[in-house]
């Protein structure tokens, strides 16, 4: 018997965040090893045009939840959809929810938060800051609650190369971050912003980094504890290989990559690709939260949850990986064929923007325009470019993160938990989950059917032979400018013509002989 599945039996547990990639998960396991749990408060806000229970309903009809329905067919009744917009000071929760969240709450999952790299300061900190500060000052007045798992990032100390599993103190205390964003106007705090992020490349860092601090500041007594992923992946195994239902991360790229809008990315092919399966961090997260309820640490434990240390792939490897899928597992309707490079400069990243990215595109609308349709594809590349220069720095370095915690924690764990809630990333095969991954992303992210993959390949053949008909036309239109402004290329052009006539006389000649 799993001692983990059995301590989340009976429990009351509230999770943030749960309508998102990583909380989605998170209830699954949740409900399939401990169907006979109390209760699963999810602290949500309604969202495009959806009501609360429309959204609970959604999640449980999906192909996530299909085993879950099997091991606990009263799933719904145990999901208590609460009202709450972490934007809001209190959360906006009525009265009466609150005082059951506090009489009767025993685990907190703390997994919302923005993860956009553009934010401005003030939302990151509202969301990633603040709605911390205020979860943790609910969970104080919670009596029943046995432990607060607080979700972070292995980014959140990026500017290091080689982090620890410590929370590091950021140069301005939080509290003071939360006061100022009180009083100051937008313009100044995007002034402000670059000098207080300093070495770290966007806000959403920044801001994991002083929500970690505002855990360490704010526990009191609660047994608290933190962990950190690196870059969250489709499924490995559970509930099945490859889901993935977000375009975070890698996924949106190998999106882009996949149906040929992609074609060249400024990329560290030796740099670690530090990818960490969703169902790995849920495992570990599971696991941490038994730990800290039953071990109760007598300091905040930060768990590192990332590949690299134990199994690390580099983005040169998942690249090839990727195109290789593609041959196999092509996308429907395909811009061009799937063909992309890294490129390692900027010189060279300008050069493919412009030649790969921008002049098709424009080529494409300006075909839009003449068949009367409305051009996209300007606009849609735009993106594609902001989304690589967002990403570029997470692509271009590798990290080293010790993992002395998590290693502790699956040393403690007994043979059968090890397996249920399996976080040993030595175990994965690299090979074998991209090409899940990519799969998962044509099921469950694009929708595509599999039934459709001849006539994809069909589609990518059409492209091949357009491919060539194009560069032979754009030669032979080159060769005739050049031939016409140029003496030196009107001789070799009347050379080669002679000598092929000549060749063709030779063989005519020769042919008649023999006759
Ligand atoms: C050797 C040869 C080899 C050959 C090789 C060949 C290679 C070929 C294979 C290539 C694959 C292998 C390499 C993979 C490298 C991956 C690196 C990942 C690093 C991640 C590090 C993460 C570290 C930290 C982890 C964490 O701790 S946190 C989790 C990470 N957090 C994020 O990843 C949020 C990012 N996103 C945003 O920050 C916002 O999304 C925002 C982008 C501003 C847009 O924002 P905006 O434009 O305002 O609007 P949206 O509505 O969001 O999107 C508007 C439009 O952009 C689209 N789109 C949104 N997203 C993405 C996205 N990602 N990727 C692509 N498209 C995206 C969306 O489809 C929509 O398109 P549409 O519908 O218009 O057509
Ligand atoms: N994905 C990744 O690669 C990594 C993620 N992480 C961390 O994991 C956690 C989960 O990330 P992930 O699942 O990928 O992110 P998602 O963007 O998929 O989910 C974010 C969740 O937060 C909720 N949320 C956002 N704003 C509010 C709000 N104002 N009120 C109520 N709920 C809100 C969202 O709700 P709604 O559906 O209503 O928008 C959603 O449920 C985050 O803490 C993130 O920092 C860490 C490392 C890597």
């Amino acid at each position: 018997m799993s001692m983990i599945a059995a301590f989340y039996g009976g429990k009351s547990i509230l999770i943030t965040g749960a309508t998102g990639f990583l909380g989605k998960v998170l209830m699954e396991k949740l409900f399939r090893t401990s169907p006979d749990l109390k209760v699963i408060y999810i602290l949500m806000r309604p969202k495009a045009g959806q009501t609360l229970q429309q959204r609970v309903f959604q999640i449980l009809n999906s192909k996530l939840f299909e085993k879950v329905k099997e091991v606990c067919p009263n799933v719904h009744e145990k999901i208590r959809a609460i009202y709450a917009d972490l934007n809001h000071s209190d959360f906006a929760i009525s009265k009466e929810d609150m005082q059951e969240l506090l009489s009767c709450t025993n685990i907190v999952f703390h997994c919302a938060a923005t993860v956009r790299f553009d934010d401005p300061l003030r939302r990151a900190v509202q969301l990633n800051v603040t709605a911390t500060q205020q979860l943790l000052l609910m969970a104080s007045q919670m009596p029943k609650l046995e432990a607060f798992i607080h979700i972070s990032t292995a980014f959140s100390n990026c500017n290091l190369k080689h982090i620890d599993e410590v929370i590091y103190p950021c140069p301005v205390e939080p509290k003071k971050i939360i006061q100022s964003m009180e009083w100051l106007d937008d313009s100044i705090i995007d002034e402000i912003t670059p000098k207080l992020i300093g070495d770290r490349p966007n806000t959403y860092t920044y801001t994991k980094a002083l929500g970690e601090m505002v855990v360490q500041q704010e526990s009191g007594n609660l047994n608290i504890a933190i962990i950190r992923p690196s870059i969250v992946g489709a499924t490995w195994q559970e509930p099945f290989p490859g889901w993935v239902d977000n375009l975070n991360g890698p996924s949106g790229l190998i999106i882009a990559a996949g149906k040929g809008f992609l074609r060249a990315i400024k990329a560290t092919p030796m740099a670690v690709a530090d990818v960490i399966p969703v169902d790995t961090v849920v495992n570990l997260t599971l696991a941490v939260g038994w730990y800290t309820a039953v071990h109760r640490p007598k300091s905040t434990l930060v768990y590192h949850c990332t590949s690299g240390n134990f199994n690390p792939c580099n983005w040169g490897k998942m690249g090839i990986q990727v195109l290789a899928t593609f041959e196999k597992i092509p996308f429907e309707r395909a811009f061009r064929r799937p063909y992309a490079d890294f490129t390692s400069n900027n010189f060279m990243t300008q050069y493919w923007n412009a030649v790969s990215h921008r002049a098709p595109a424009i080529i494409y609308d300006f075909y839009l325009r003449l068949t009367g349709r409305k051009p996209r594809m300007t606009k849609l590349m735009n993106r594609l470019l902001k989304t690589l220069s967002l990403l570029e720095y997470f692509i271009n370095r590798s990290w080293e993160w010790s993992t002395y915690n998590t290693e502790m924690l699956m040393s403690e764990l007994s043979p059968e938990d090890q397996r249920v809630f399996n976080f040993d990333v030595r175990q994965l095969n690299w090979l074998e989950y991209i090409e899940n991954y990519v799969l998962g992303i044509k099921k469950y992210l694009l929708k595509e059917d599999m039934a459709g993959i001849p006539e994809a390949k069909q589609h990518l053949k059409r492209l091949r032979n357009i491919h060539y008909l194009f560069n032979t036309a754009l030669l032979l239109i080159a060769w005739r400018l050049l031939i016409a402004r140029s003496q030196m290329a009107r001789n070799v052009w009347f050379f080669i013509v002679s000598f092929c006539y000549k060749l063709l006389s030779y063989f005519r000649a020769s042919s008649t002989l023999k006759v």
